[in-house]
């Protein structure tokens, strides 16, 4: 249970709608237990799957390596499959793709995958390149706000592409094959970004990109290609300059770790009183979470092999945070958090500025005994540090409120994980449903719990 499923059971997880790891889509937890103890993580959702898609450009094997054992991996597994790629596992966390076989696939068996991911976006690229044509699937993902795809298919159609969406799902074709380009963002889209390098790595001629994504994820993914033979290079003021080569390798690469879900487990060790060393976990790209964390009274201790978060005693404190694209404060780290927040005395505020709707969450938590007003339209008087945008929302926190146990149901990933913090906080137990959605991000959490000392039954 513990390592990569096998084909077989990857194809019967997806038929079957079933998630990593998971016989039930439902656990009760009795709160009160601060969350003490040692886990680790493994590389990040957000750098495998696309470390995964990375590899369908080279000519020769690739190995990816620490890849952990979610849902999100087994849906990109099963679509490289569609296309004749050899998936297997040689050891636990490792994934070896064979690409001598790549070959066209049939629509049913690539739609088959509709609505489980957003990685499938960003399979365009590779296969216009080594097919001529590219059939996208309906995608999934957290439903978190509108999500369009307008950059991704804009930049596509500046590299030569032609996009046919007379269909369900998109059909791409790239008669002349594709061009380097100028392309700007509108804003600093991380999946928009990801798609001009895989794209522009085997165009013809050289591609400027501005207003560019620059996460960790994306220089983990750069590093993937430059293994593989790209001449990719990333200029200050987010510009990066993709030459287009006639050729890449397989790649050998361990994945940069889950930075997201360090975060969480840092905020579950703060909400519930606990002490939870995360090994594998590293400074450089959690400097941003680590001032916050440090800001609300959080504790932590980095360490070589991974970084000791804990709470210290005494009073949390509020704060107030906007999210933001990297170095700032990542959009996927504010839901835990603000369960810790509930604890804080005092006022804290959430401005959310990358997506359109990403505090639905918060009306399980007030069931719950929070005391959180969602501003739909943000607080635009507010004093604020990123430019406002037309569509963002804030969160006043009002704590510190008592939790006490509730029925929840699970809407999205990083929600689900809240509620996991909350119940875990909470006086009384709390049943939570549709767990199944966290093992899309959360490699073995209910392993991870009751390694923790949570008090809990999963109905498996
Ligand atoms: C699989 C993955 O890596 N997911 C991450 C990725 O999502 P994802 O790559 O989907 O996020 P983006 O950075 O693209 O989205 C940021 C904003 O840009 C907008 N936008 C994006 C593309 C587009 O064509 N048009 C458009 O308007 C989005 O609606 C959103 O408001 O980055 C997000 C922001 O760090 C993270 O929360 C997600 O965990
Ligand atoms: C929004 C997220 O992921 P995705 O883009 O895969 O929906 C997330 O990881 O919180």
């Amino acid at each position: 249970m513990n390592s990569i499923a096998t084909d077989a059971q990857a194809r019967d997880a997806l038929k079957a709608g079933a998630r990593v790891g998971l016989k039930s889509d439902k656990i009760t937890i009795t709160g009160g237990n601060p969350l003490k103890g040692r886990i680790s993580v493994r590389g990040a959702k957000n750098l495998a799957t696309k470390a995964m898609v990375a590899a369908l450009l080279g000519e020769t094997p690739s190995i990816l390596r620490d890849v952990p054992d979610i849902s999100d991996v087994q849906v990109v597994r099963g679509l490289l499959e569609v296309y004749g790629v050899k998936v297997s596992s040689p050891a636990p966390g490792e994934l070896r793709f064979d690409t001598s076989n790549v070959e066209k696939a049939h629509f049913a068996e690539i739609d088959a995958h509709a609505g489980s991911s957003r990685i499938p976006i960003l399979f365009c690229g590779p296969l216009l390149n080594r097919l001529g044509e590219a059939r996208i699937p309906d995608l999934g993902g957290c439903r978190i706000g509108d999500r369009p795809i307008d950059f991704h298919l804009d930049a596509l159609r500046a590299m030569g592409a032609i996009v046919d969406k007379s269909y369900e799902g998109i059909y791409i074709t790239a008669p002349d094959g594709l061009h380097g380009a100028n392309i700007h963002l509108p804003y600093p889209s991380v999946g928009a970004t990801e798609q001009v390098l895989l794209s522009a790595v085997r165009a013809k001629g050289t591609t400027e990109l501005t207003n560019a994504a620059i996460e960790p994820e994306i220089m983990d993914l750069i590093a993937i290609l430059q293994k593989m033979g790209a001449i990719i290079s990333v200029e200050p003021n987010r510009v990066i300059l993709i030459e287009g080569v006639d050729r890449l390798e397989g790649y050998k690469h361990r994945a940069l770790f889950d930075r997201n879900e360090v975060a969480s487990w840092a905020a579950a060790a703060l909400a519930t009183h606990g002490d939870i060393f995360v090994e594998g976990a590293q400074q450089s790209e959690l400097m941003t979470f680590l001032n916050v964390f440090r800001k609300v009274g959080g504790a932590f201790d980095v360490e070589e092999d991974g970084i000791r978060f804990y709470h210290p005693g005494g009073e949390l404190k509020p704060v107030t945070i906007e999210t933001d694209v990297h170095p700032g404060f990542m959009t996927d780290w504010q839901q835990p958090l603000i369960v810790a927040l509930t604890q804080a005395p005092g006022i804290s505020i959430v401005h959310e500025t990358v997506y359109e709707d990403r505090f639905g969450f918060t009306e399980a938590l007030n069931e719950m005994g929070a005391n959180i007003v969602v501003h739909k339209q943000g607080l635009p008087d507010h004093p604020r540090r990123v430019a406002r945008r037309d569509f963002e929302q804030a969160a006043v926190i009002t704590g510190p409120t008592k939790l006490t146990g509730a029925d929840v149901r699970v809407p999205d990933l990083r929600g689900g994980f809240s509620y996991l913090i909350a119940a875990l906080t909470a006086e009384g137990q709390s049943t939570i449903s549709n767990v199944g959605i966290i093992s899309r991000g959360y490699e073995h959490f209910v392993d991870k719990l009751a390694v923790l000392g949570a008090d809990f039954v999963f109905e498996g």
